[in-house]
């Protein structure tokens, strides 16, 4: 049997976290054969409810699952934590762009990265899911100049599956057959979802689909779809995103899979001409618990065009904020 790993989860009496925590220690996660121990954060007034939900995750009796730490103290949820879910912040309601949650959010993700800077274990990965998300990993990064920027992302995996999806139903298909999907840039309604590189069944994407189906339907679709949902559930996206937040963790830490790539908000390096340092969504490779920027994908003036207006936006969050980055 693997030593326990450390896995640290902010916002643990919420939505999305009724669904993660469990998934997480079924071994969904990081796989059937490695023990964690739940350290799970929540505010004060949170704390009963959390302890229902660690009632019930006790209540399952997960093999996998070896210690359960509850507390509302970030600097005891971060102790040495090899791997770190923030879920914690304000969802937006209808009406709402997830911008708006800027000025709510911010103050919580400067607090937590500075807490993850002096607890968790170096080679700590964050995985940002609270909103604005982008934005939020960029504040909790640069509030932790210890750590090295590459451990923290932010979540667009949802945007990847929800494309997926969309465009397994067009073409008739199985999401099993598409490959090469990329959204670039912010997890907003400005994010580009292309499928100019995407293969179904190993033909381009293009071919299949009409341009119109493409700039006026496939895109908004899936530019909109949280706010979709929002409208549909009466509340944000749950079980799809603890999902999506598994698919991201698990892939970083045990690779994708050979001959495809997945979609990941990572710090920009300048690849693609994307301004250093924003938290961008790419396309991105995973081996030996790292992740890569693919290099050397075809970009054309459609698509540049679409991925300037979702950095322009990146930018302007982080203008919007700079007062919290160090
Ligand atoms: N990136 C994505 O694709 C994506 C998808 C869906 C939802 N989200 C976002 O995820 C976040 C959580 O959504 P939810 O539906 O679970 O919300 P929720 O309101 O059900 O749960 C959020 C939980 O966070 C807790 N919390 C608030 N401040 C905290 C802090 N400082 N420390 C620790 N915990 C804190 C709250 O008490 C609450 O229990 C929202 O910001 C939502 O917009 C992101
Ligand atoms: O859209 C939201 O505010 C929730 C979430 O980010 C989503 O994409 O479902």
């Amino acid at each position: 049997m693997k030593a326990p790993v450390r896995v640290a989860v902010t916002g643990a009496a919420g939505q999305i976290s009724y669904s993660l925590l469990f998934r997480i220690a079924s071994g969904e996660m990081l796989g059937k054969d490695q023990p964690v121990i739940l350290q799970l954060l929540e505010i004060t007034p949170a704390l009963e409810a959390l302890k229902g939900v660690a009632m019930e995750l006790e209540d399952c009796a997960f093999p996998l699952l070896a210690g359960i730490v509850q507390s509302d103290d970030a600097t005891v949820a971060f102790k040495d934590a090899d791997y770190a879910l923030l879920v914690g912040a304000r969802p937006r309601g209808p009406g709402m762009e997830r911008k708006d949650l800027l000025e709510a959010n911010a103050a919580i993700f400067s607090a937590q990265g500075k807490a993850l800077n002096d607890v968790a274990s170096r080679d700590v990965k964050v995985l940002v899911v609270g909103n604005p998300a982008n934005t939020n990993a960029l504040i909790a990064q640069r509030n932790a100049p210890d750590l090295d920027p590459r451990n923290f992302t932010a979540m667009t995996r949802l945007d990847h599956n929800r494309a997926l999806s969309q465009l397994a139903n067009k073409t008739d298909s199985s999401v099993n057959d598409i490959t090469h999907m990329t959204i670039w840039g912010n997890h907003s309604s400005t994010q580009y979802p292309d499928l100019h590189q995407v293969k179904v069944k190993g033909e381009s994407a293009m071919g299949k689909v009409e341009q119109d189906w493409y700039e006026n339907d496939f895109i908004p679709t899936v530019q909109q779809r949280g706010a979709a949902i929002i409208k549909a559930r009466g509340a944000s996206s749950a079980a799809s995103a603890a999902n999506a937040a598994i698919d991201h963790m698990r892939d970083w830490a045990l690779g994708t899979a050979e001959g495809d790539w997945t979609s990941m908000a990572v710090y920009s390096d300048g690849s693609y001409g994307i301004q250093e340092g924003l938290i961008y969504s790419f396309p991105c490779t995973c081996k030996g618990g790292d992740w890569t920027i693919v290099q050397g994908v075809d970009i054309n003036d459609f698509s540049r065009e679409k991925m300037a207006a979702t950095e322009k936006e990146l930018a302007e969050e982080r203008d919007a904020v700079a007062h919290l980055l160090p």
